[in-house]
């Protein structure tokens, strides 16, 4: 397994790029740990699959360059980077036994018979798809054909880093939890650097040891996923993170504190960078609650979501979710809306601008 380091990545799918609106990969400098399980997160056209190709090698940047520990691999071809892949769709061979799908990566390699056997078996436990092994693929459900196809991917030993590209996208949503579980169980215990590719936030919250989030070519946090929940770097990650995601309330700067509606709310601490740019507050539903005082609202709709509600209410033209848990109001009430300051953030021009909160002396 090796370190990935992406150094000054670009890529533009034109010849002659005229701005960075050309490019498909703006500016990407990572680090992939050596037996890291990072997931690549973002929705639809943010890049994804452009990295993952660069990486792989089916494709060739515009710029920059990809080393796999020290050794700069940028115009190497995929066959020579030793790589596994498991893409959305399987990828076996139907006229194959199980065994012999999860045995061939290792047979091309030319690894003694009695070592294939013992890691085939290996991973067939793991997948728990040991009675299948002796049965032809093509009679697999397709749920379990992608299963083998993720063997195929972890068999070697030797690779460089195993990909998922949307591996789930085939499975039944019912399996879909058993199987997030099981990647994760398997990265532990084969320890190779996995890079998991998925615009579901699920997937990569479940799978991933740091999730790197990306918008429109470019990353806007590296995190575990629990500081991707608490404090979101950017809105965007605020956003496509949590359900519902956290509200982006336009707000007022003046007199070093924050005004929404004229009324001051307090914030997690205090206010840093410039002093220009658009300024919003950042607070997820889950530190919204209703009281006797704090900023006025109609309550818009109530929504009954299992283990708690989600309260919308209007703050005249702008939404604001609450996560309620009980005396929940009715549509039409008037409600105030408080926020726990400890986790209210100030965001200038989309990114955070509010200090972290010192631990308080014990
Ligand atoms: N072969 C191509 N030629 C021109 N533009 C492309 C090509 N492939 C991707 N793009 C553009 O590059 C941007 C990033 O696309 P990419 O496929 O990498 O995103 P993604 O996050 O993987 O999305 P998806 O999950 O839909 O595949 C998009 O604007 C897309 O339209």
């Amino acid at each position: 397994m090796a370190k990935i380091t992406l150094s000054q990545l670009r890529h533009s799918y034109f010849d002659q790029p005229r701005g960075p609106e050309d490019y498909a990969l703006k500016q990407i400098d990572l680090d992939w740990h050596d037996g890291g399980a990072y997931a690549l997160l973002g929705p639809s056209g943010c890049g994804k699959s452009t990295l993952l190709n660069i990486i792989s090698g089916l494709r060739t940047p515009s710029e920059g360059r990809i080393l796999f520990d020290d050794q700069d691999v940028t115009h190497l071809p995929p066959d020579q980077r030793n790589i596994a892949q498991v893409f959305q769709f399987p990828v076996i061979y139907d006229t194959m036994s199980v065994y012999d799908n999860l045995a061939f990566p290792l047979r091309n390699r030319g690894v003694p018979a009695a070592q294939i056997d013992k890691r085939v078996h290996e991973i067939a436990q793991m997948l728990e798809v040991e009675e299948m092994l002796n049965l032809r693929a093509a009679g697999l459900s397709p749920d379990n054909k992608q299963k083998i196809s993720m063997g195929r991917g972890l068999v070697r030993d030797d690779v460089n880093v195993v990909m998922f590209d949307e591996p789930l996208t085939v499975i039944d949503p019912h399996l879909k939890w058993k199987l997030r579980s099981k990647l994760k169980e398997l990265h532990q215990r084969v320890r190779a650097t996995m890079i998991y590719v998925t615009h579901d936030q699920t997937e990569a919250l479940t799978f991933a040891d740091q999730v790197v989030v990306m918008q429109d070519g470019e990353i806007v946090q590296i995190g575990t996923p629990v500081d991707l929940f608490e404090r979101p770097a950017h809105t965007f990650v605020g956003h496509f993170i949590g359900s519902p995601g956290m509200n982006v309330l336009p707000c007022e700067v003046k007199e070093g504190g924050a005004f929404i509606a004229g009324q001051q709310v307090a914030l997690e601490g205090e206010i840093v960078g410039g002093k220009q740019g658009q300024t919003q507050i950042g607070i997820r539903p889950e530190y919204v609650s209703l009281g006797s005082d704090g900023l006025p609202a109609t309550v818009k709709k109530v929504a009954d979501v299992g283990r708690h509600y989600v309260v919308d209410a209007m703050m005249g033209e702008q939404k604001v979710s609450a996560i309620i848990k009980q005396d929940v109001p009715e549509p039409g009430q008037a409600v105030h809306l408080q926020f726990k300051p400890e986790q209210t953030r100030l965001y200038r021009d989309s990114w955070l601008a509010t200090a972290a909160r010192e631990a308080s002396a014990s």
